[in-house]
């Protein structure tokens, strides 16, 4: 197939006559849904409308995700979030009326298409699984959970900031663990993510909603917040310094990062918007607490302290996120040529590589984003979990004739700021490469 021309490449998800700006927040993401998708004030599932405010409080996920989301199309999040058939039966019962508009979303879910084909072999691999945590998934999430709050007592204990700087690994280690339960029904290890300054309630719309259901487009929060510090989409505009300077100053705004989160926690409460802030917002300070209660240290000493091990776990953390599994020249960016299959699960595989390091070990994978295609692809379901799903991957990629990727840790380091620097969209949509380069999971 001959590479796709300008207007068929870009934009894939950006439609500029309904936006002026990317959107750069949560909330901001969800007014644009709010505006653009349709949904006429109620819950749009692919071309059907549906009141399922009487529904909020019963739902098994928890009532956050269907009040976030009034409003706005839930097609993707719906299809990814369910492995049994119960939520698409159910959501026939609050059925209003068809949608006047064609969705906004380019993404399918025909019924032979790779995704609803995975989704039913995904189903069979998950019968009589749990889609919770495992004992040793739930088991790693306490030890770092505990080990954060000890190390950042003996940090405090001794005045010893090498100490401080280990608490602020497991800090790091606990929230990416964290994020494997944020994307479950509600449990009580998603609250460890908000030890971090980072919300889990704004995750669930920023990474959950965004990141995860239009990965690597003008929809991830991941992308487009992060602009123009960090560039990753293919854009011949960018500047030299746009395109180099994160080689130098990325250390700098990774430690920074989760202070930015705390000043975004406390604004609220300067502009006497105590409202606004929630009992889990609070949740940070059981570190310098502790640190107070269980080392005796003065408020001072427990304050700077804290800081320090908020900067080190900042660095660490976001070495982890940004250097993940999404951004290398040769994985897809809006602005590319997209694959002429819009399959929302295709789109999910072109934008993920997998690495082998990563996925060695359950501790490896929940601790630094393993297991990533099928986490994109069956986000509900805990990380203890998917592996048993790499069979049913394994033959429907074969099936469709779909390469599956592994890179190097490395590589991918190196590979994420080689994207920063590219200023040119790859011309060949991904599926283009010959199935006898797929690398197979073992
Ligand atoms: C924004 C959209 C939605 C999200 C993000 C979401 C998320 C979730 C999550 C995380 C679970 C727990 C899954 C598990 O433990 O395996 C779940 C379960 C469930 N949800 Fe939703 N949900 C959404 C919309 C809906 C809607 C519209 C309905 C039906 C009207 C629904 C019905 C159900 C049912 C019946 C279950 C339990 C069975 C199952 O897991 O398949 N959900 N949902």
């Amino acid at each position: 197939m001959a590479p796709r021309n300008e207007e068929e490449r870009f934009p894939l998800w950006w439609n500029p006559v309904l936006r002026e700006a990317p959107p750069k927040s949560a909330e901001l993401f969800l007014k644009d849904k709010q505006r653009d998708d349709g949904a006429e004030g109620l819950w749009r599932v692919h071309d059907g409308l549906y009141d399922i405010s009487s529904f909020i409080d019963n739902h098994p996920g928890g009532s956050e995700w269907l009040r976030l989301t009034k409003g706005t199309d839930i097609t993707e999040a719906f299809e990814a979030h369910h492995t049994t058939t119960a939520a698409a039966h159910m959501l026939e019962l609050f059925y209003v009326r068809r949608a006047s508009t064609p969705r906004n979303s380019p993404y399918t879910f025909h019924k032979d298409g790779f995704y609803r084909t995975l989704q039913r072999r995904a189903r069979v691999a998950l019968a009589g699984v749990p889609r919770g945590p495992n004992f040793a998934s739930a088991l790693i999430a306490d030890l770092l959970a505990l080990g954060t709050i000890t190390f950042s007592v003996l940090a405090a204990a001794t005045s010893s900031y090498s100490m401080g700087t280990l608490a602020g690994l497991l800090v790091a280690l606990n929230v990416v663990t964290a994020h494997n339960f944020l994307h479950q029904k509600d449990n009580f290890r998603m609250y460890y993510f908000n030890l971090s300054f980072m919300s889990f309630r704004d995750w669930r719309v920023g990474h959950a909603m965004s990141h995860h259901l239009f990965p690597n487009s003008l929809l991830d929060l991941d992308i487009s917040m992060f602009a123009p510090l960090f560039q990753y989409l293919p854009d011949p505009s960018k500047t030299l310094w746009g395109r180099y300077g994160p080689w130098i100053y990325s250390p700098f705004i990774y430690s920074i990062m989760f202070h930015g989160h705390m000043f975004l926690r406390l604004w609220p409460l300067a502009k006497g918007r105590i409202d606004s802030l929630r009992l889990d917002d609070a949740i940070p300070l059981v570190i310098p607490v502790s640190m107070m209660a269980f080392a005796g240290v003065s408020p001072g000493d427990a304050f700077w302290m804290w800081m320090w091990v908020t900067v080190t776990s900042s660095l660490f953390f976001h070495i982890i996120a940004f250097n993940g599994a999404h951004h290398h020249p040769e994985i897809f960016h809006e602005g590319d040529a997209p694959r002429g299959d819009r399959d929302w699960g295709l789109a999910q595989l072109d934008t993920v590589r997998e690495r082998p390091a990563v996925n060695s070990s359950l501790f490896a994978a929940l601790t630094n984003f393993g297991y990533h295609g099928l986490h994109h692809l069956f986000p509900a379901v805990d990380h203890s979990r998917l592996p048993i799903l790499y069979p049913a991957l394994k033959i429907t990629c074969e099936e469709f004739r779909v390469s599956f990727a592994e890179y190097s840790l490395l590589e991918m380091y190196k590979g994420q700021f080689q994207q920063i620097a590219r200023n040119k969209p790859n011309l060949v949509p991904p599926g283009q490469i010959d199935i006898g380069e797929v690398t197979r999971h073992k």
